[in-house]
């Protein structure tokens, strides 16, 4: 393999508070990848973007950006790096224009007009370049965050919470522009809670949970592996209870009766499906309509993070579910 754009080596953080936020961290990062980090509330994801930028000091560990310490080379690895925070800290004042130039010469590189002017028409800005920052809407601020971490060419994009609190549009827009970053070799990590962003961008995954990374995967892969299918049936006449006989199955009934949910695992050769059918027909159970549904990457998640990996694939989606609700 080609070597990682980011390589995360043993990565520990302690707060002065005493609290462990990273728990010995390995990862790597390929080349012109969208990878997605997952985790919940205070899983340490922040923490560790934050060491790879060179924001906040490792405890312990090692963090190579395109082959220079993020400590030791603190520079040369930022100079790689482009870095879309939650939060706008910028000058209000200033026009847009001022403040993309600005972030540009922070990094060292001259001036480039023509290029900040791709930035800015890309994240339909231009109209706005003479703008001052606090004169602009929510979502036009979220843009500039995004074109302030893009003027000095980064070749890493690290987008923190890209899309939260951000209308439909806005967010298309983002999918849009960092597929087309893509499509220009740049290597994208983003952190998110919506499982659907992750589930639409991604290359690959991880996921972390209280420090640990728990799972590093291809997101292709990660759904044919832990994905549970669903087969549900409509009854033509409702059902008070399950009968006995079939109370060993991954047989769930709806709350009113009507429909009755079937779950099995993707991989398994015997899905069961047929045995089924013969125990409902057995039992005088008919159905008018049947459909068949794969869990979500979101269920795999929420099994994931409440079960760490073992119990991921056994759980059923019924569990993540209830784990939701
Ligand atoms: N400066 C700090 N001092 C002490 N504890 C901290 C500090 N910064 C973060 N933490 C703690 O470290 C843990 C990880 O925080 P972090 O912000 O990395 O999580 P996160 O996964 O990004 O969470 P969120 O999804 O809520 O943004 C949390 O329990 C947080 O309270």
């Amino acid at each position: 393999m080609a070597s990682p754009i980011i390589a995360v080596n043993g990565l520990t953080k302690t707060y002065g508070s005493g609290f462990q936020a990273l728990k010995g961290v390995d990862l790597e990062i390929r080349k012109g990848e969208i990878f997605a980090l997952l985790g919940p509330n205070g899983a340490g994801k922040t923490t560790l973007i934050s060491i790879i930028c060179g924001i906040v000091n490792p405890s312990s560990g090692t963090v190579l950006a395109d082959g220079h310490d993020v400590v030791r080379d603190y520079r040369a690895a930022r100079a790689k790096i482009g870095l879309v925070p939650q939060e706008l800290s910028t000058d209000a004042f200033e026009t847009v224009w001022a403040t993309v130039r600005f972030s540009r010469g922070l990094f060292g590189k001259a001036p480039d007009p023509a290029h900040l002017e791709k930035v800015l028409r890309a994240l339909s800005l231009w109209e706005k370049k003479d703008s001052k920052i606090m004169a602009l809407s929510g979502g036009m601020k979220r843009r500039v965050l995004i074109a302030k971490a893009l003027a000095h060419e980064p070749e890493i994009l690290f987008l923190d919470e890209p899309t939260a609190g951000v209308d439909v549009e806005l967010r298309h827009d983002m999918w849009q522009l960092v597929r087309r970053l893509r499509e220009d070799g740049v290597t994208i990590i983003l952190t998110t809670h919506y499982i659907e962003e992750a589930e639409e961008m991604a290359d690959r995954i991880g996921v972390i949970n209280k420090g640990e990374l728990v799972l590093v995967e291809d997101k292709a892969t990660l759904m044919r592996k832990l994905g549970k299918k669903q087969l549900t049936l409509s009854l033509q006449e409702p059902l008070a209870t399950i009968p006995a006989e079939l109370a060993s199955l991954p047989l769930e009934l709806s709350a009113d009766g009507t429909s009755l949910v079937y779950t099995f695992d993707v991989q398994s050769e015997e899905t069961g499906i047929a045995a089924l059918l013969r125990q409902l027909n057995a039992h005088g159970i008919d159905f008018r309509d049947l459909h068949s549904s794969e869990s979500s990457l979101e269920e795999i998640f929420v099994n994931l993070v409440r079960n760490g990996v073992a119990g991921g694939p056994q759980a059923t989606a019924a569990t993540a579910r209830e784990a939701r609700a």
